[in-house]
């Protein structure tokens, strides 16, 4: 079985995974390493000569699985991806949260040696995306985030395509693919031609090519775009699963509190620039004023606030809404500060009949974090 470029719906970088084919066709999921590496000079970057970054194409810590190291890729005057650096540790889910344009797929096909950077390098499983493409691919899974269907071959066709193009031969592409269409819950439509598929089924399929050749490190640039609750609920479920049995995984998704419940760590990027990292625990520590605070006094209402203010010399409050018997304020969070605030009231005579705090979610966090701007 072949197939033929023409017989794609939509692009498909996998296939053909060598990744140097010239484009600049931003609309195209397969413009790859021959672009400029833009603003700086005309000439496009190649795999022999792009290395700027000390020790690329060596193994790097055996415990970071995944590994960013100076990252920059420029598109003309776009800085899509601007000096960017982190790690995944191996067996992590790690989410990558950013705006439209932010430069997450970016960052992404180039973990996936579908581009080059402009300079510095990546690593995955300890081997550089610019020196060693080919050893990168074969511990590597990437799921784009529009992938080619191939309308007139059915499931298992499909997959078995993959699974020969990595090289599976015999018993072991059999095996190997049973196991993808059980894992992915495709093997019902094994037979069934792609154009007949739902998107959640060509999402679980895609999640399987991915898979076909047991990569220890998974690229999913948003997997569950477009998928309905039941849907994105089932492939949580399997991307927690894979985690479980040892991949290491970076996702990128604008459904922020998904990621939350699913990853290990996040980071969070803006006009190519990585803003923060870190578990979310870690990255509300690091903000200020990153928890609220409700009590409920049931009396003195009219002295709350000055009160209140009175305590501003040792923790920092903001945003105070005073409400009936409620008053709402930001605070740093700190457990000893909340405790130092519901003592303060209770000395002085207030009755605190009720306190609630409120954690800032991821989706807070991104607000916080980020300033809105898209390029
Ligand atoms: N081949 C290209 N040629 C020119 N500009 C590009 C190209 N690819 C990406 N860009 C630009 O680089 C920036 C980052 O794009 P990228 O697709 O990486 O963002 P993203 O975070 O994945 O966004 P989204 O969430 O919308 O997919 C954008 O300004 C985009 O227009």
């Amino acid at each position: 079985m072949s197939f033929t470029d023409h017989e794609l719906d939509d692009g498909n970088a996998t296939a053909r995974p060598s990744g140097d084919t010239a484009s600049d066709d931003s609309s195209s999921n397969d413009s790859a390493a021959g672009e400029s590496a833009a603003g700086e000079s005309a000439t496009p970057r190649v795999r022999a000569e792009a290395t700027v970054a000390p020790h690329a194409g060596v193994h790097t810590n055996d415990s970071e699985c995944i590994e960013l190291r100076r990252l920059h890729r420029f598109f003309g005057d776009t800085r899509a991806v601007n000096d960017v650096t982190f790690s995944v540790g191996r067996g992590e889910v790690f989410g990558f949260i950013g705006p439209n344009g932010a430069g997450k797929t970016t960052s992404m096909r180039i973990l996936a040696t579908l581009d080059l950077p402009s300079y510095g390098d990546a690593f995955v499983d300890g081997f550089s995306v610019v020196n060693d493409p080919e050893l990168v691919r074969k511990r590597l899974g990437f799921m784009p985030d529009s992938f080619g269907t191939y309308r007139d071959v059915n499931c298992r066709e499909y997959l078995d395509f993959f699974a020969r193009a990595y090289g599976l031969v015999g018993r072991e592409r059999t095996r190997r693919l049973q196991w993808v269409l059980d894992f992915t819950g495709t093997g019902g439509m094994a037979t069934k031609p792609i154009r007949g598929l739902s998107k959640g089924m060509k999402q679980r399929l895609c999640l399987g090519r991915a898979l076909v050749h047991d990569p220890a490190v998974m690229i999913l640039d948003e997997p569950a775009a477009g998928l309905d609750p039941r849907a994105r609920i089932e492939l949580r479920r399997m991307i927690r699963e894979l985690a479980d049995r040892g991949k290491t995984i970076l996702i990128s998704s604008h459904i922020l509190t998904e990621l939350a419940e699913m990853c290990d760590a996040v980071g969070i990027i803006e006009q190519g620039k990585l803003l923060a990292t870190g578990s979310v625990e870690q990255i509300q520590s690091e903000t200020q004023n990153q928890s609220e605070l409700t009590l409920r006094i049931l009396n003195r209402h009219d002295e709350i606030t000055e009160s209140l203010s009175r305590l501003e010399d040792h923790i920092a409050i903001d945003n105070v809404i005073l409400d009936g018997q409620f008053v709402r304020f930001g605070f740093s969070g700190k457990p000893d500060d909340q405790a130092a605030i519901v003592t303060h009231f209770v000395t002085q005579g207030f009755q605190v009949a009720e306190v609630t705090a409120h954690k800032k979610s991821l989706e807070d966090l991104f607000l916080q974090v980020t300033e809105g701007l898209v390029q």
